[in-house]
Order: structure tokens, then C-alpha cells, then sequence
């Protein structure tokens, strides 16, 4: 699960270790946040490290642990979370059974009664088939007077009714399919869990996360926010969950994603595998994803971990989005979302969260842009000499040279005008000010750049956007902060100094 601490490995250890992000203490990982956002900056105007580095670094890393302790009771009490959604409905499940007036306190919300309900039949395990959950918003009100069983049958006939089934699985069922879980099935190592190749009974190729790492708090807690938010999405680029597993570990299991992840491939040996044609369709593919997370969904989703370790490939180059065990629902009248723990992946913050802990679409926004930069330039997000690819390649977009840009193993094989319009979306997309940043809807304007797309009938995204529920185009809160106060150098370091210091105590 993807709680990454500043303090620790900040990338998933996949057998191929070069070019992956690295550990970085506070003080380095602010010296490069500055870097990132002050490229030009003289040094002498950075932030001091040398003595901050020598005062107990990681009395932060406890701090930080008991930070994350508070986000989490703060999220269980916070029903417009997943998580918190989830564990409220679990615990009422628990009382019910003891009080029949319990009942009243989980139907105080459709929401809640639904995800009783919901967790009655799994723990009961009567069937095993369960229809994925239906948007809360399409759950029936269900009058108090109808008896139990009655009310019972009508969520469970909208269960059965909504599109796609995942199923539960019992640990033998996983066991087989992935020969016990041995090491020779592992596909990939994350912060908090060994991803398993594994084989059903009818032959479907799946790949067990097994949530292994972290203490049993951590392992649940990024368990049901994965879940509950995976089982919200549907979309050509995101993962496909298959179902899950709660006997012995939490496990997630999934559609294998037969060519792993895109970071392993950009970053590894099997680079010449992809030439510009699949580069090109994968940039679009995350970007309709990612469209689909922000603004077309059920749910107003925030992945906050967008990262070319988290974008699986099929057989056929589609990229699917994976990992949501950061991810953040909005509700549709929040501006923002805060936190006060910083988790993701160094290399991809944006800078008002990487500030001011805030987070909305444009945070992706940010992290999307180094994604792109990634498939240009072949380059990692942050390379073995804690370089950003960001400040590496922000003097060539600057310039418009983007034949120094360019992957050097692409050549000249690459479409000019295809190039020209991902390089232009890249620089949109890693601007610092969130207000200069595209949205997602804008983001992916490149893909109508084109005639090979148009030629593809690629217009699905315009469809979508606009059959999907359309939000009246809000500010997000970090656009009216930016707005409200001229962000400019001196405020920037005043920012990293007063960041430093909370950082450090
Ligand atoms: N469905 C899949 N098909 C193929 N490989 C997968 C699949 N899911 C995960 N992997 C591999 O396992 C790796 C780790 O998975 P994932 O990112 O979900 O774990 P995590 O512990 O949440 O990681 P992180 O530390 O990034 O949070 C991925 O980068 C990918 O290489």
C-alpha cells in the first residue's frame, strides 16, 4: 500500500534497483523540493541544512508516525471517506448483532446502511458472488417501516444488479494460484505489500497484493481504502480489481497486467520495447484515466500517487492506473482536501502539497506532467544522483529544445507534431502554480492535437466528459490561495523555511 513516508523507501523495490527514486532524508528531499521549485535560486538563499541535518533527523520519522496515527482516527470518524465509510459500518455491524437499535444508527445514512449491509453478507459468506457496489447516490430510500428482510432484498437485488461481480476468495483458493505464494511468483515489491503472478482454476492470470508489510492498523486501514475505492471505478485505464481475500493476510487480487509496470519497463532493460507509437498511446491512456478519477466518475477521485510504478501495462500497451491506497475521495463541495503527513512519491509532489499539504485534481495534475516528462525523456522521476527530472528538463522546455529532451534511444523515431504536443502539455502540467496548471479536461487536450488520434475515433473522452455529471467548473481552493496572495520567490522560501522547521520540531 502506498504509505510512503519522506523517511522511507519512496519507491517499490522491484529486482531492477537502478534509476528508482531513493531514500532521502528531510533536509535533502527539501534541498531538491527547493531545487524544484527554485531552479534559478542562488544556493546561499536555500535553506540551511547542514547543522538541521545533524539535529535528530528522525525524531520526524516519529512524529510523523504519530501524525499518521491521527489522520487515521480522524478518517475512521469521517464517513465521506472511504475508510471511514467502511470501518463505521463495520464496527455498527459488530453492535447490531448485540442491540437490535443499533440498526437505527447505521440507517441514519443510505451510505451507511448500505455498507452494512453489505459487510453482514460478506462476513457471513452465504454466497460468494457479490455485485460490485453501486454509486451511493442510486442506493433506494429504503422507508423505515418495511421490515428488515424486505429492506434487506431490495439492497440486495441492487448488489446483484450493478454491473461486474468480484468474487471473495478463501487463502486456499490464492494458495493454489500462486503456488503457495512463492518467491518465484513475486511480480513486484511496494512499501506495504509483495504482489503475486498467479493462475485461477479457469485458467484466469491474476496477481495477488498481499499486504504483508506495516502493522496490522496500517495493513487494514490501507486495505479498506483500497477497496473502497477501487470498487467505485470502472474505466478502460484503471486497474480491474477481481476480488479479495481476508483469511490469513488482506489481499487484493487483480486482472494481471502481463508487461508490469511502465516504470520497470522505461526504467529497465526492456526500454526498446517502447518506441514513441506505444509511448504516445500510454501518455494518452493515463491521461483518460485520469480524467475519468477527476471528473467522470461516481466519486471525485484523487489518486495522490501517480507514478510510472503505478501504471500497469496490458499485453496490448494499454496503461491502466493501480495502487489507490493513497487515494483521497472530494466531496463535490470541498475545495480541497489537507493533510498533515506527507505520503506519495518524492519526484512527483506538487508544490502546494509538498507546502501546504493540500490536495485537489491539480496535485495529480503536477505528478502527471513528471509522468510525461518520464516517457519523453526516458529519464526517472529522480535518478540515482537525487536529480528531478523536472529541474533537469525545465531549461529545455523553456527553450523549446525538445530534441535534447527526447529520449536518446528514440533517435528521430518519434512524431514531430505528437511530440510537440506532449512535451506542450508536460510543461503545462509541472508549472508551480496550480493556477497555470490544466486540468485533467485540459490536460488532455493533446490528444485532439493530432490527426492519428482523430484517424483513432479517440473521442470517447469527449463523450464521456460530456454525458458524464458535469461539476460547475470550481476553483480549486489552491488556485484561490494562490490567487489571494502573489506567490513569489521570497514567499516560496519563507514557505520551505517554515516547512523545515515543522518538519525538523
Ligand atoms: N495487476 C498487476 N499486474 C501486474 N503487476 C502488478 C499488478 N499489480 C501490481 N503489480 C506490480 O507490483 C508493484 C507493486 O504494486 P502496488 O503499487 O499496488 O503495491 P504497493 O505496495 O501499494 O506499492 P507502493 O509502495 O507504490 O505503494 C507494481 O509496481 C507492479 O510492478
Amino acid at each position: 500500500m502506498a504509505n510512503h513516508k519522506l523517511d522511507c523507501c519512496l519507491c517499490d523495490q522491484k529486482k531492477s534497483q537502478a534509476n528508482k527514486p531513493k531514500k532521502l532524508t528531510i533536509a535533502e528531499a527539501l534541498d531538491l523540493q527547493s531545487d524544484l521549485l527554485h531552479p534559478d535560486t542562488n544556493a546561499n538563499t536555500r535553506p540551511k541544512r547542514a547543522t538541521k541535518r545533524q539535529a535528530s533527523l528522525f525524531s520526524c520519522s516519529s512524529s510523523a508516525h504519530d501524525l499518521r496515527h491521527l489522520e487515521l482516527e480522524k478518517e475512521k470518524e469521517n464517513i465521506a471517506s472511504p475508510r471511514g465509510v467502511l470501518e463505521a459500518c463495520m464496527k455498527d455491524f459488530d453492535s447490531h448483532d448485540q442491540s437490535h437499535e443499533s440498526k437505527a444508527t447505521c440507517s441514519t445514512t443510505r451510505a451507511r446502511s448500505h455498507w452494512s449491509k453489505f459487510f453482514k453478507i460478506w462476513r457471513k459468506k452465504s454466497f460468494k458472488r457479490l455485485g460490485s457496489l453501486p454509486p451511493l447516490i442510486s442506493v433506494p430510500k429504503i422507508p423505515k417501516w418495511k421490515s428488515k428482510s424486505s429492506r434487506e432484498n431490495q439492497v440486495l437485488s441492487k448488489l446483484y444488479n450493478f454491473r461486474s461481480s468480484w468474487v471473495t476468495f478463501s487463502l486456499s483458493e490464492l494458495r493454489n494460484a500462486t503456488n503457495n505464494f512463492s518467491d518465484e511468483n513475486i511480480i513486484g515489491r511496494g512499501g506495504f505489500a509483495e504482489v503475486y503472478k498467479g493462475c485461477l482454476q479457469d485458467g484466469q492470470l491474476i496477481a495477488v497484493k498481499k499486504l504483508s508489510k506495516g502493522t496490522t492498523d496500517e495493513k487494514t486501514a490501507g486495505f479498506l481504502c483500497e477497496l473502497g475505492v477501487i470498487a467505485h471505478v470502472d474505466h478502460p485505464n484503471t486497474a480491474k480489481l477481481v476480488g479479495c481475500c481476508v483469511e490469513g493476510e488482506m489481499q487484493l487480487v487483480f486482472e494481471l497486467s502481463t508487461l508490469g509496470s511502465l516504470g520497470s519497463l522505461l526504467h529497465g532493460s526492456d526500454k526498446k520495447k517502447l518506441d514513441w507509437s506505444k509511448r504516445y498511446k500510454i501518455a494518452l491512456g493515463i491521461a483518460d484515466g485520469l480524467l475519468y478519477l477527476h471528473e467522470c466518475c461516481h466519486r471525485r477521485i484523487i489518486h495522490r500517487d501517480i507514478k510510472a510504478e503505478n501504471i500497469l501495462l496490458t499485453e496490448n500497451f494499454e496503461p491502466q492506473i493501480c495502487d489507490f491506497g493513497l487515494a483521497k475521495w472530494l466531496p463535490e463541495q470541498w475545495t480541497h482536501h489537507s493533510v498533515s503527513k506527507f505520503e506519495g512519491t518524492f519526484g512527483y509532489f506538487a508544490p502546494e502539497y509538498f507546502m501546504h499539504g493540500i490536495v485537489d485534481e491539480k496535485t495529480d495534475v503536477f505528478s502527471f506532467g513528471v509522468l510525461l516528462l518520464e516517457i519523453i525523456t526516458g529519464r526517472p522521476a529522480v535518478d540515482h544522483m537525487q536529480q528531478s527530472v523536472v529541474i533537469w528538463a525545465k531549461p529545455l522546455l523553456d527553450a523549446n529544445h525538445i530534441k535534447d529532451l527526447v529520449d536518446p534511444s528514440l533517435g528521430d523515431d518519434y512524431k514531430r507534431e505528437q511530440m510537440g504536443c506532449v512535451v506542450l502539455t508536460a510543461s503545462m502540467c509541472i508549472e508551480h502554480s496550480p493556477i497555470l496548471r490544466p486540468r485533467m479536461s485540459q490536460a488532455n487536450l493533446f490528444s485532439y492535437c493530432t490527426v492519428v488520434t482523430l484517424l483513432r475515433g479517440e473521442d470517447h473522452v469527449l463523450k464521456a466528459t460530456k454525458s458524464s455529471r458535469r461539476r460547475p467548473l470550481q476553483r480549486a481552493y489552491s488556485e484561490e490561495l494562490l490567487d489571494a496572495q502573489e506567490y513569489n520567490s521570497t514567499k516560496h522560501l519563507r514557505d520551505l523555511k517554515r516547512f523545515e522547521q515543522i518538519a525538523l520540531g
